[in-house]
């Protein structure tokens, strides 16, 4: 039987491997992390991740060749293929601090590999990682490799969250690099049967390793230049008059760009796409490309921009100060469907919003008072260290309070804000909020849920990215 283990238990290793295991039954597949509340929360009924279609696919074959355990280096040593999937964030001191990846959690799990091999394996980056990873891991792996065969592939992760499930069970592709010589090949094509279970063969693509490991990168900043060309669009559309919705519905019927990822919003944020793209233009920056690099930085500028756009909006409507009052946050995870926050926008939101003094109060079906105190007391970056080295839970911000009601979060509010998508901002009674809220009662949707022409015939002041703007708020002075 082949033995697969991954080193990372996270939002990647941990769904991709369960789809690894529930596919292959002939594959015993053991899943494992030096935090040991996340080996536990995978061991119990409340994973430690909220996934549509994860409890079911890891029910069904946990205990059966899906294994999750801290024995990092016993599950190691005994695999024939290894993925990495732990963090790799951005350096925050140092050489490239603020863009670079710091890549200390990988060379850790390199040299335990190094140390506790006793057989030839296969090693796989998971993990997202600078072009050229591939080969500093070759080189610590076969600095003292004791006659063990390695080969390094890279197999870059294309899953989002809140689908991961439906990308794993059909991904658009699988990609695979790994070195041109006959070793490399054989191991292209060891992983290549893996996914070949489910994956239909010209779906599996393969390269050399730089390919495999840039494209992720780009396809990460291509996929984030979307939304940031949408939102820069949607500026101008709320300048002009022109609805965005309209702009980018006429824009993606043109075959060539495609409708997807064009849904203007209050800023994108999520774990990879802001740290992905500094990665990036850090690579430029190293190769001597300024230009290449300033072109992708403009990407996150425009996110940056966006998002203090959107807190300007609504202190400026309010009569230029929001001090002492009462802002309800619909929605913190970063989309829809998750319990994740990291680089949420409503972070940045919530932050500008108590920088004026107001109130805050939130609402997310699925992410927690604690994590939230978290997310606002921390520093940039922080946040992608595993938890056990994270900082202690800071005191709790005051004028920050959390509910699990949305009713309760907007009662006596005097604007509500929506930063996240979830379905069920759609089907509120917004009447009941609207007679519940202090006047004159506003809505700012980050997020284009809201049907503006209804909630202004109950009397609310709306403000929808990128709509044409209420009266109100056209007159109200202009913002950057
Ligand atoms: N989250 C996504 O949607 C996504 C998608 C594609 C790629 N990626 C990339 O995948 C990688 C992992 O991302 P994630 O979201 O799963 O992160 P995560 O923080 O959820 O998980 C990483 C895990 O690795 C563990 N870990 C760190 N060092 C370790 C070590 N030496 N030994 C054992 N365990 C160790 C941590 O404790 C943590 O549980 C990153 O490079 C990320 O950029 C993420
Ligand atoms: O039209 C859109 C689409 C997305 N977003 C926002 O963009 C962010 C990222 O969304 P999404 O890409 O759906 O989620 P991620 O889980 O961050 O997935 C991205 O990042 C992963 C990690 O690298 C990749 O594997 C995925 O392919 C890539 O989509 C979120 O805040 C979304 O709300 C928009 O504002 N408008």
């Amino acid at each position: 039987m082949v033995k697969i283990c991954c080193i990372g238990a996270g939002y990647v290793g941990g769904p991709t491997m369960a789809v690894i295991a529930f596919k292959c039954p002939d594959i015993e597949v053991v899943v494992v992390d030096i935090s040991v509340s996340r080996i536990t929360a995978w061991n119990s009924d409340q994973l430690p991740i909220y996934e549509p279609g994860l409890d079911e696919v890891v029910k069904q074959c946990r205990g059966r060749n899906l294994f999750f355990s801290t024995n990092v280096e016993k599950h190691v040593a005994e695999a024939d293929i290894i993925f990495v999937s732990v963090n790799t964030p951005t350096k925050t001191r140092g050489l490239g601090a603020g863009k670079a990846a710091d890549l200390t959690y990988w060379e850790s799990a390199a040299r335990m590999i190094a140390n506790v091999s006793k057989s030839d394996k296969i090693v796989v980056e998971k993990s997202t990682v600078p072009v050229k990873t591939a080969e500093a891991i070759e080189k610590i792996l076969t600095h003292n490799s004791k006659g063990i065969n390695y080969q390094i592939l890279s197999n870059p992760e294309f899953l989002a969250e809140g689908t991961a499930i439906q990308d794993l069970f059909k991904p658009d592709r699988v990609l695979i690099g790994g070195r041109e010589t006959p070793e490399g090949r054989k191991a292209v094509q060891t992983l290549k049967d893996v996914y070949a279970h489910w994956v239909p063969e010209d779906c599996i693509l393969t390269t050399n390793l730089w390919s495999a490991e840039l494209s992720k990168l780009a396809a990460n900043a291509f996929l984030a230049q979307r939304i940031s060309s949408v939102n820069a669009i949607s500026a101008l559309c709320e300048a002009t008059g022109a609805n965005v919705s309209e702009v980018a519905y006429a824009v993606g019927k043109d075959s060539r760009i495609g409708p997807k990822f064009l849904n203007a919003s209050v800023g994108f944020g999520g774990s990879c796409f802001q740290k992905d793209i500094l990665n990036l233009v850090y690579i430029c920056e190293c190769n001597g490309l300024p230009e290449v690099a300033n072109y992708w930085r403009q990407v996150i500028k425009i996110n940056d921009y966006q998002k203090s756009r959107f807190v300007n909006r609504i202190v400026s409507s309010m009569f230029n100060t929001v001090a002492g009052k009462k802002i309800a946050v619909l929605g913190f995870a970063f989309k829809k469907d998750t319990g994740d926050t990291r680089e949420t926008p409503a972070i940045d939101v919530c932050k500008g919003l108590l920088g004026d003094k107001a109130n805050v109060s939130i609402y997310d079906p699925q992410v927690t008072e604690d994590q939230i105190q978290r997310d606002i007391a921390m520093n940039k970056f922080d946040w992608d260290h595993p938890v056990h080295l994270q900082p202690m839970s800071p005191t709790a911000v005051k004028q920050v309070s959390v509910t699990w009601d949305a009713y309760e979060a907007t009662k006596g509010a005097h604007g509500v804000c929506i930063l996240t998508e979830w379905d069920e901002f759609k089907e509120l009674d917004y009447q009941r909020i609207y007679d519940n809220m202090q006047k004159p009662a506003f809505v700012f949707d980050g997020r284009n849920v809201v049907d503006p022409e209804k909630l202004r015939a109950m009397g609310f002041i709306v403000y929808s990215i990128g709509k044409p703007l209420d009266a109100w708020i056209k007159d109200m002075p202009a913002v950057a």
